[in-house]
């Protein structure tokens, strides 16, 4: 089992595991043990995917909510809800029908099947359905997430049934105050928020892109056991440059596949800006300790947003970010692989295809890592700046660029440098990945080097052609990786197969959407790992929240990253720590900045253990019922 699983179902058992703690559970009241305040009654109950138990109401909460005779009287228990789900609702639907028809177990319409009926119980009973989702988040993740997810943003529009989250946009401008309280929830602690301009490899996806931020919260509640009423999908809708979504003049009166978004072109400059200022200004003024995920703006954005925000308030930007902890962890891991010290990370030369918000997140972050190894000095900088080889899709990028990105000129080649070696600007993925040649000083001789890692998030299917597997061949480390990190499925730089059969048994293999394992022959498996951000990104949030730090600092990221081959309670509890280190923990809910400071290691751990969700029917209780 990877370790996200793990994680996830850690996350429900590990809250168990606190009731041990008898002396020192008493600084928190357990997440799992408060009993919810409902300001409704009878039929509204039922209606509410927070609170509705469905046939599990017992006898006396029916008589005491007013729903005796509202539903049929055989009372369940939560696990006869669970089996007569999966076993009634799943296997027995026509999925049976569709599972047999395609050979191996995996089509696009089956995967569609399974997210329909899953996000019918998402919408009539919110806790039944992450219970489902943790005990069976192995098979289920791919369905809420990445890659079904990116299958769901693209027919969004046609899917949509009941809304889920809040969209403000560009229509809303001056509105933005007043509509943060048509939300029902007083308590918000995770928002989700994206533009739909890059949504996983699949591009504009325009409003439909909603959907990524739903998936990436079920993954809050089911990883990092974030009160799924305390989470909120959003969507900024500034228009779209997808012109299969804008309106066709002449079709306006067929409007059967209409989009649901605005009927414009994106909003850019200064506009932009100040539809997403405005969003932001309101989230924080309703929810001041609110963590905001900024995910899936297109490059243009993501960096310079980040930037904007991240002094100010509770943001990070998950592809530049949380993409690059991951990756980072990967290419340490592969350096332990390959039996090597720690310390010799700040040798290995990595080729990364893709210069994109996540590309560049992963090679500033590489490049922090090793320079911080090589004594954090500005020549440690300069050295570690030459292990990389980045390419967009003009090939190489040289000193030679005119049309240089400010984030990406820092990892240009020296244009002599790259002469010296037998390469050019714009030289292909096929010539890199062949060679880096390099000059022998002492002796004046040409050393042909291979790269040790080949790291793409191109977004472009197939990019490690055979051609580019061939070259890449025969590398000079012990244990080649090629992180084919582009998502979905589709997009994937290339498979767990054709990366094995061609490169070779000894590779380390990860990539963003999930493959399964190899079969290599003789009782041999390839291992294909996930390397996808979901592995920090609850844990950096849930930690976020639960320090109250003011701000997301680089340390922190680095923190969680170093934690990352853990679960999300020790990232979590890596991120708090560091933040009461650097002075920025305020504290959350009970727990204050100075009994914060006060806790030791094994009292952090608790303290998140306790704070997390856990998928069990809560004691309901309407409000009146309070003051008999
Ligand atoms: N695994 C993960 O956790 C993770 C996280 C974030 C993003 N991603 C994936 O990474 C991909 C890129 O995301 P992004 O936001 O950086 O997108 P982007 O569109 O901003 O960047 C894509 C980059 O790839 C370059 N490119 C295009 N064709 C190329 C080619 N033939 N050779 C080399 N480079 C080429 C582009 O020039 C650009 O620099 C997406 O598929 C996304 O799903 C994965
Ligand atoms: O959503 C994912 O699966 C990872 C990442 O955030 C992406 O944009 O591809
Ligand atoms: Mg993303």
């Amino acid at each position: 089992m990877s370790n996200f699983y793990l994680q996830a179902r850690l996350s429900s058992n590990l809250i168990m595991k606190g009731l041990h703690y008898k002396s020192l559970r008493s600084f928190t009241t357990m997440e799992c043990h408060r009993p919810t305040i409902l300001n409704k009654k009878g039929i509204d109950i039922l209606h509410s995917p927070w609170f509705n138990k469905g046939t599990a109401f017992s006898m006396t909460e029916r008589d005491r909510l007013e729903v005796r005779g509202l539903l049929p009287p055989n009372i369940m228990t939560e696990q006869q809800q669970i089996d007569r789900f999966i076993y009634i609702t799943i296997t027995e639907a026509d999925l049976k029908k569709l599972e047999t028809n395609v050979s191996n177990g995996h089509s696009d319409t089956l995967a569609l099947a399974k997210w329909r009926i899953l996000n019918r119980l998402h919408d009539r009973n919110e806790t039944m359905y992450y219970k489902i989702l943790i005990g069976e988040i192995e098979e289920y993740a791919p369905i809420v997430y990445t890659p079904t997810v990116g299958l769901v943003c693209q027919k969004y529009s046609g899917l949509f049934r009941r809304p889920r989250g809040m969209y403000f946009s560009a229509a809303d401008r001056g509105e933005m105050m007043s509509m943060v309280y048509n939300w029902p929830a007083d308590q918000v602690d995770m928002i989700v928020v994206t533009d739909g301009s890059r949504i996983l490899g699949l591009g504009d996806l325009g409003v439909q892109g909603i959907g990524i931020s739903i998936g990436k919260l079920d993954l809050y509640v089911a990883a990092a056991g974030i009160n799924p009423q305390r989470v909120l999908p959003v969507m900024i809708d500034v228009g779209t440059n997808n012109e299969a979504l804008l309106k066709d003049p002449l079709c306006k009166y067929i409007s059967l596949f209409q989009d649901l978004g605005l009927q414009q072109h994106r909003l850019e400059g200064e506009e932009y800006l100040s539809i997403i200022d405005e969003f932001m200004e309101a989230v924080f003024l309703r929810w001041p300790h609110v963590i905001v995920q900024f995910e899936d703006f297109q490059t243009k954005w993501a960096s310079t947003l980040l930037q904007r925000y991240r002094n100010t308030y509770r943001m990070f930007n998950d592809d530049v970010q949380g993409t690059a902890g991951v990756a980072v962890a990967g290419l340490l891991g592969a350096v332990r692989a390959q039996e090597k010290m720690m310390i010799d990370f700040p040798k290995q030369n990595i080729v990364v295809a893709g210069a994109g918000s996540a590309g560049v997140g992963v090679l500033r972050a590489a490049r922090r890592t090793m320079a911080r190894m090589l004594g954090d000095s500005q020549a440690a900088y300069e050295s570690a700046r030459s292990q990389f080889w980045v390419l967009d899709a003009n090939g190489l990028i040289t000193e030679e660029r005119t049309d240089i990105d400010h984030d990406v000129k820092p990892f240009a080649r020296n244009t002599l440098d790259i002469k010296r070696r037998g390469l050019r600007e714009g030289a292909s993925l096929v010539e890199v990945s062949l060679a880096i040649k390099y000059r022998l000083s002492y002796c004046n001789q040409v050393q042909e080097v291979k790269p040790d890692v080949l790291l793409g998030l191109s977004a472009v299917g197939g990019l490690f052609s055979k051609e580019v597997l061939e070259a890449f061949k025969g590398s000079t480390s012990t244990r080649p990786a090629i992180f084919a990190m582009s998502n979905p499925t589709k997009n994937a730089e290339c498979t767990p197969e054709e990366a094995f059969s061609i490169v070779g048994k000894n590779i380390i293999f990860a990539s963003g959407s999930p493959f399964k394992n190899v079969d290599l022959g003789n009782g041999e498996i390839g291992y294909c790992n996930q390397g996808n951000n979901m592995y920090l990104f609850p844990g950096i949030g849930l930690g976020t929240l639960l320090s109250g730090a003011r701000i997301i600092s680089d340390g922190m990221l680095q923190a969680a990253a170093e934690w990352i081959r853990d679960i999300t309670k020790v990232v979590a509890a890596a991120v708090i720590q560091e933040a009461i280190e650097e002075d920025l923990a305020e504290g959350y809910r009970e727990m204050t900045t100075r009994e914060l400071q006060r806790l030791n290691k094994e009292e952090i751990l608790l303290h998140v253990e306790n704070n997390m969700w856990k998928p069990d029917y809560p004691k309901l209780i309407y409000k009146d019922e309070l003051s008999i």
